[in-house]
């Protein structure tokens, strides 16, 4: 396939985290080919390399190099129903094809469902089906879920969904990993997993492996933890007189929950992936790195720069505590996008940690509380989002703080409830947990959303601050 379409294509596409830097294709893999002639349907994996050269440890000069996972749907006649995902014209082993995104092309995704129900290989990729698999309609139909998504994710029947990863590692996904260790251990808090796609391909010449995707139960009916925030504070909002427990759509009470929720997820975690204990010298490691993304981030961000000691600070306070910190298997990139309320109760979704480091680093364990922190950076979010496109208004601001404040005491609440510890108890690791997370977001926002970076900054002032008696 023309190298130069894929490039073109890729690099307008959202779950490509690497827009902006110019990059090349590097080789175009087929890992397995679904269905023949006359359209066939053809698993591939695009590796690329960035032009920019980087310096690496050892001082040499090295290109960073990423692969991404295309489904290319081959069809000999333009397909209309399928312009908004084509991703061009080309010549393939000699014959003109029109080339679509086969993730959005009703006629190729029953081919992988095929694969992961029957479990088995075709070309170099194997899928495992897992128990409840068999619940998903053979002749489902298929929706590719909008929205920003690092992934691809398709709904078959409205029964099973499946996540298709874009950007494809060697080793194990975490988010496979971590769901499959919860459900052994029968943690009712995660949907499913129902069957998982792992594929072989190559990296600077030498074979890997690693996966491709995972298909599990579809939480039919379910509302997304972010939406029912928002829901909530508008509410609020539209009766400022009012204070945040007075309101209707108050949360406190699914913030609570939510809180319990999360604590059985990280009890299920420690009980079935392995756990450690830190002492000051893995704490120093842990203040170290985020002491590293500090710097990074007020290169990025000038306006950092005022509270960069303050912040600093905090994390050497984290390296000074003289009380153990046990670590272990955590979510990783934790907010209210990543929970779905459904009728039985709260859901955590997603446990690929967060996207911007490398494998490794993202199955290394860390303390829960970095889940506690992003959560309670999540409540923040929600509680000023709604105020980013209109005038300043120190009264919405003012009910804005409270709904954060209700609803992060609640989470706390509800967690300390069902772990029988209470996480304000470990304010150091709390303090320094949050202000490394709202410098991620600020970077974040930088890259992806400049308009929202007020969010971010105003909690890095907030916790730069001096304590007040
Ligand atoms: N099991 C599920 N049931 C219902 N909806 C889901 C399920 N898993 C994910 N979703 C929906 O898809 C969105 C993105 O899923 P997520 O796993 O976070 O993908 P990504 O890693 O691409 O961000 C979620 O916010 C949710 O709306
Ligand atoms: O869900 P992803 O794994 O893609 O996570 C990334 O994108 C998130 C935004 O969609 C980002 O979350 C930040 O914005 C949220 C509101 O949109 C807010 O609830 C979160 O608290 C905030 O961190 C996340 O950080 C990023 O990794």
């Amino acid at each position: 396939m023309d190298a130069q379409l894929l490039h073109d294509w890729i690099d307008t596409q959202r779950w490509f985290g690497g827009k902006g830097r110019p990059w090349h294709v590097a080789g175009v893999e087929q890992l397995a080919e679904l269905r023949g002639d006359p359209s066939p349907v053809r698993l591939v994996v695009v590796s690329l390399e960035y032009d920019e050269v980087d310096l690496d440890a050892a001082g040499g000069q090295r290109r960073q190099q990423e692969a991404y996972q295309v489904l290319a749907s081959l069809r000999p006649e333009p397909a209309e129903h399928l312009g908004h995902v084509l991703i061009g014209e080309s010549d393939v082993d000699g014959r003109h094809y029109w080339v679509y995104d086969g993730l959005h092309d009703k006629e190729a995704t029953p081919l992988l469902l095929d694969l992961l129900k029957q479990g088995g290989t075709s070309g170099t990729v194997s899928a495992t089906a897992l128990a409840g698999v068999a619940r998903v309609p053979d002749a489902a139909s298929t929706t590719v879920l909008g929205g920003e998504q690092s992934n691809t994710s398709l709904v078959f029947g409205g029964v099973g969904i499946l996540k298709a990863f874009r950007k494809l590692a060697p080793g194990v996904n975490p988010d496979i990993e971590v769901h499959e260790a919860l459900a052994r251990v029968g943690c009712a808090e995660i949907a499913t997993p129902y069957a998982h796609l792992a594929g072989r391909w190559h990296v600077d010449g030498v074979e890997v492996e690693g996966d491709l995707g995972m298909m599990q139960e579809f939480l039919s009916g379910a509302s997304g933890g972010w939406e029912l925030a928002m829901v909530s504070v508008r509410d609020l909002f539209a009766e400022a007189d009012l204070h945040a427990d007075e309101v209707g759509g108050d949360f406190a009470a699914e913030s609570c929950r939510l809180g319990e929720a999360t604590a059985k997820v990280h009890a299920a975690l420690a009980e079935a992936l392995p756990t450690q204990s830190w002492g000051s010298a893995q704490l120093q490691a842990v203040a170290d790195g985020m002491l590293g993304r500090l710097r990074e981030a007020v290169r990025q961000v000038p306006a950092l720069e005022p509270h960069a000691d303050a912040l600093a600070r905090k994390y050497a306070a984290l390296a000074e505590r003289t009380d153990p910190v046990l670590a272990q298997r955590i979510h990783g990139d934790y907010h209210l996008g990543q929970v779905m309320r459904t009728a039985q109760g709260w859901r955590l979704l997603d446990f690929e940690g967060e996207p911007a480091k490398g494998l490794d680093e993202r199955r290394r364990p860390d303390s829960t509380i970095r889940d506690v922190a992003g959560m309670l950076r999540s409540f923040d979010y929600a509680a000023r989002f709604q105020l980013m496109d209109r005038p300043r208004d120190p009264q919405l601001e003012y009910r804005a703080d409270e709904w954060a404040e209700r609803n992060r005491s609640a989470f706390c609440d509800g967690y300390a409830a069902a772990s029988g510890r209470d996480p304000r108890d470990d304010g150091d690791l709390i303090c320094a947990y949050e202000a490394d997370k709202a410098v991620y977001e600020l970077i974040y926002e930088a890259r992806n959303r400049p308009g929202w970076i007020r969010i971010p900054l105003g909690a890095i002032e907030r916790l730069a601050a001096p304590a007040t008696a």
